[in-house]
């Protein structure tokens, strides 16, 4: 009897959970719910896999190791008090993982800063953590941040108040930590890039010293100042990104201009030209390997990892360059001569990672044999010393982040889909990917629920190609609201699918969330933006925001279509795509009849502090007209023509766009008596670090688009 009464109850809860979900429309919460995954990093032997994952709001490091890397969780976090995890790293030996808990590194400054979204009475510190591998208890070694742990398994070093210091790892008894960290350095300026050398307790890193820098390295002395810094090649330029070579005899560096000299005209963009530089060591001279081509495209590559300078053997280094007009991977012999370009094509390549070998790289990137990879991330692999590409995964799913594990021809990487949230996949040879985070998904996540984005393109006002995503429910309405979706960045692209960046993955939950409420959803990848080579990405013509002509283009194409009506599209965006959402509401309010502006920039000599009129010697020869240009191209002279209703969101411990550019632009409209509605998230930053406030941010969001273009 018991037992079918059991099973009688079970089915009962079955059925209505399904039908819960067939039947209910998912809330942003529920669509909010997905486990995001980030900071993936593998042990040097391949082995064992840890990354962070937030379920929530609950932030917390995962690993996994051969042969099924089935994850467990490491740490044991469970409040959404926005405490992000990075610089995550397993020692050689396989034994620690250490981490950096708290901060705000998409910041633009104070990104080692404690950020405090819960607004506790004290703020918790930017801490750097170590645990087992095998778990046991969270030591905190020290306040600080970038740890990295010797190439022997037996120090750690991070940076503190700008300045590198060191600990024993293995110096816990217990639960009493054996050794106080210490400082290794005290230099004059802003120390960086930590980087251990491969054979010995060697330390390399970037001293920032303003308007130049220099690369130095040290020994890991026994006594307290027992050594010096070596300084590598030191010159009137700003040298970064120190690189070892495998055997510790060699550094690689990169090396841009310093600051300084005649203020240049305005109107001209000065591509940022750089080398490679190398040095043996012995003395203070380096060597020019390569040189980036004197043009535009020659500048330093804006895109992820900017230069990725990998020194994967003694005869070989590898980069990524712009110059042929789309971000690829090349690689130069050591002694100099020509570079090999590994990965031809019209594509970008974007996240890498060197394979345990060092003989192959994995990266992922827009390409593939559908039109359609255009606007995707596939992994590919391609060796360090030859031009061999190949696809690793394909499809309609985007897959990022790739790392090589042990055995040959087995990948961890980060994917998603049109519905699948972003997950962790094993993929061994052939086979296709197996999740190892769909189990941390509720059930509440509506995945069966959410509508595939349409690929779509138009022309802008001056004929460009632009691309876009639609989001459409499909119920064959007509005169529908609808809205534009406006990235940030502005060096983005929204993707096919769920995105590889939680703060548009957010964006994306909600595109979905508009779409199932009955909105037509345009996200427009707007000029400026990535994946669609150099020129479109630095376009020649850059005078008074012409990407804005882009947006204001993706309105008129919505404004045509069947199913919309045309008085009722609206804007959303944040950052970069507050900015234009603002433009749009300033400059063409008969096209944009509501608008959604979060921690959007509004006034550009305000936001880059731009100095047109410093004294005499350091002002530009055109600073008048750039000022002229800067204000027109600054929502902040629209607000005469400015009519349709908005509602202002920032958080005010923003460290990418200043609290005050709202603030500023609010006065200015009160007094034009615009309708506004506004939210102040207190004591968040630009990306929304606390899981409630994302959701508190897009619910008004949402609520406002519905009350503005569905009533
Ligand atoms: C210096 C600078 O502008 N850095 C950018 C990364 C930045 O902070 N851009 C914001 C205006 C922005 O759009 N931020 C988010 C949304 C992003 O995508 O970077």
């Amino acid at each position: 009897m018991r037992y079918s009464s059991k099973l009688f109850l079970s089915l009962i809860i079955l059925i209505s959970t399904f039908s819960k979900i067939y039947s209910q429309k998912f809330t942003i919460a529920d669509v909010k719910s997905y486990a995001f995954p980030n900071e993936m990093v593998t042990s040097l032997q391949g082995d064992k896999i840890a990354l962070a994952i937030n379920e929530e709001g609950s932030r917390n490091v995962y690993v996994g190791e051969a042969p099924s890397f089935k994850l467990r969780k490491l740490t044991n976090f469970d409040a959404d008090n926005g405490q992000e995890i990075t610089s995550i790293s397993i020692s050689s030996d396989g034994k620690w993982v250490v981490f950096t808990l708290g901060g705000e590194h998409g910041g633009n400054w104070d990104v080692s800063k404690a950020s405090n979204p819960s607004s506790s009475q004290i703020p918790s510190k930017v801490r750097v953590c170590q645990m087992l591998f095998a778990g046991g208890p969270l030591r905190v070694i020290s306040e600080g941040d970038f740890p990295k742990i010797s190439s022997d398994g037996e120090v750690i070093a991070f940076i503190k108040d700008d300045q590198p210091w060191v600990c024993h790892l293995d110096t816990v008894k217990g639960d009493d930590f054996l050794e106080i960290p210490r400082q290794l350095v005290s230099t004059r300026g802003k120390v960086s890039d930590l980087q251990w050398s491969p054979v010995k307790n060697q330390l390399a890193f970037t001293v920032n010293r303003g308007t130049y820098s220099f690369v130095g390295h040290t020994n890991l002395g026994k006594e307290l100042d027992s050594e010096i810094i070596n300084w590598v090649a030191p010159g009137f330029y700003k040298d970064s990104s120190p690189r070892w070579s495998p055997d510790g005899s060699q550094i690689a560096f990169i090396r841009t201009a310093a600051s300084g000299g005649a203020v240049d005209s305005l109107s001209q963009r000065k591509p940022n030209l750089w080398s490679i530089q190398i040095s043996n060591l012995k003395d203070k001279l380096s060597t020019t390997l390569w040189s980036s081509p004197n043009t535009q495209a020659g500048t330093l590559p804006p895109t992820d990892g900017h230069a990725n300078l990998m020194f994967p053997n003694k005869q070989l280094l590898t980069f990524t360059s712009y110059h042929d007009g789309w971000p690829h991977i090349y690689s130069i012999s050591t002694k100099g001569g020509q570079a090999t370009l590994l990965t031809p094509g019209n594509f970008m390549v974007e996240h890498l990672s060197l394979s345990a070998d060092a003989k192959s790289i994995l990266f992922d990137g827009n390409f593939g044999n559908d039109p359609l990879d255009y606007h995707r991330r596939h992994i590919g692999k391609v060796s360090v010393d030859k031009a061999n590409m190949s696809f690793v995964t394909s499809g309609a799913g985007n897959e990022w982040s790739a790392k090589s594990l042990a055995g040959s021809d087995t990948y961890a990487y980060l994917g998603s889909t049109a519905q699948k949230g972003p997950q962790v996949y094993l993929k061994n040879g052939n086979q296709a990917g197996s999740s190892l985070t769909a189990n941390l998904y509720p059930t509440k996540f509506p995945e069966k629920a959410l509508v595939t984005p349409t690929s779509v393109e138009f022309k802008s006002l001056d004929g460009l190609t632009i691309y876009g995503q639609v989001f459409d429910n499909g119920d064959g309405k007509t005169n529908k609201p609808a809205v534009v979706f406006v990235h940030g960045g502005p060096s983005r692209q929204m993707l096919l699918g769920w995105h590889y960046s939680d703060y548009y993955s957010n964006a994306y939950a909600l595109n979905q969330y508009l779409a199932q409420e009955g909105f037509v959803v345009l996200s427009v990848n707007y000029r400026l933006g990535i994946g669609y080579g150099f020129s479109f990405q630095h376009p020649a013509n850059f005078l008074v925001a012409p990407e804005y002509w882009d947006v204001k283009a993706a309105g008129e194409w919505l404004a045509k279509q069947p199913n919309v009506n045309p008085k009722k599209i609206g804007l959303w965006g944040g950052s970069y795509g507050g900015y234009l959402t603002a433009m749009g509401l300033g400059k063409d309010s008969k096209l944009f009849a509501a608008g959604v502006d979060i921690h959007g920039v509004h006034d550009w000599l305000g936001y880059s502090q731009m100095q047109l009129f410093g004294d005499e010697n350091k002002k530009a020869p055109d600073a008048e007209w750039a000022a002229n240009l800067i204000s027109k191209a600054s929502p902040i002279s629209y607000t005469s023509s400015w009519t349709s209703p908005v509602l202002f969101i920032h958080g005010d411990d923003d460290r990418n766009v200043n609290f005050q550019q709202t603030i500023d632009l609010m006065k200015r409209l009160e007094k034009k008596k615009v309708k506004m509605e506004s939210m102040v998230i207190v004591d968040d930053n630009h990306h929304w670090a606390k899981h409630q406030n994302s959701i508190t941010v897009l619910e008004a969001t949402a609520e406002f688009l519905k009350n503005q273009l569905m009533k």
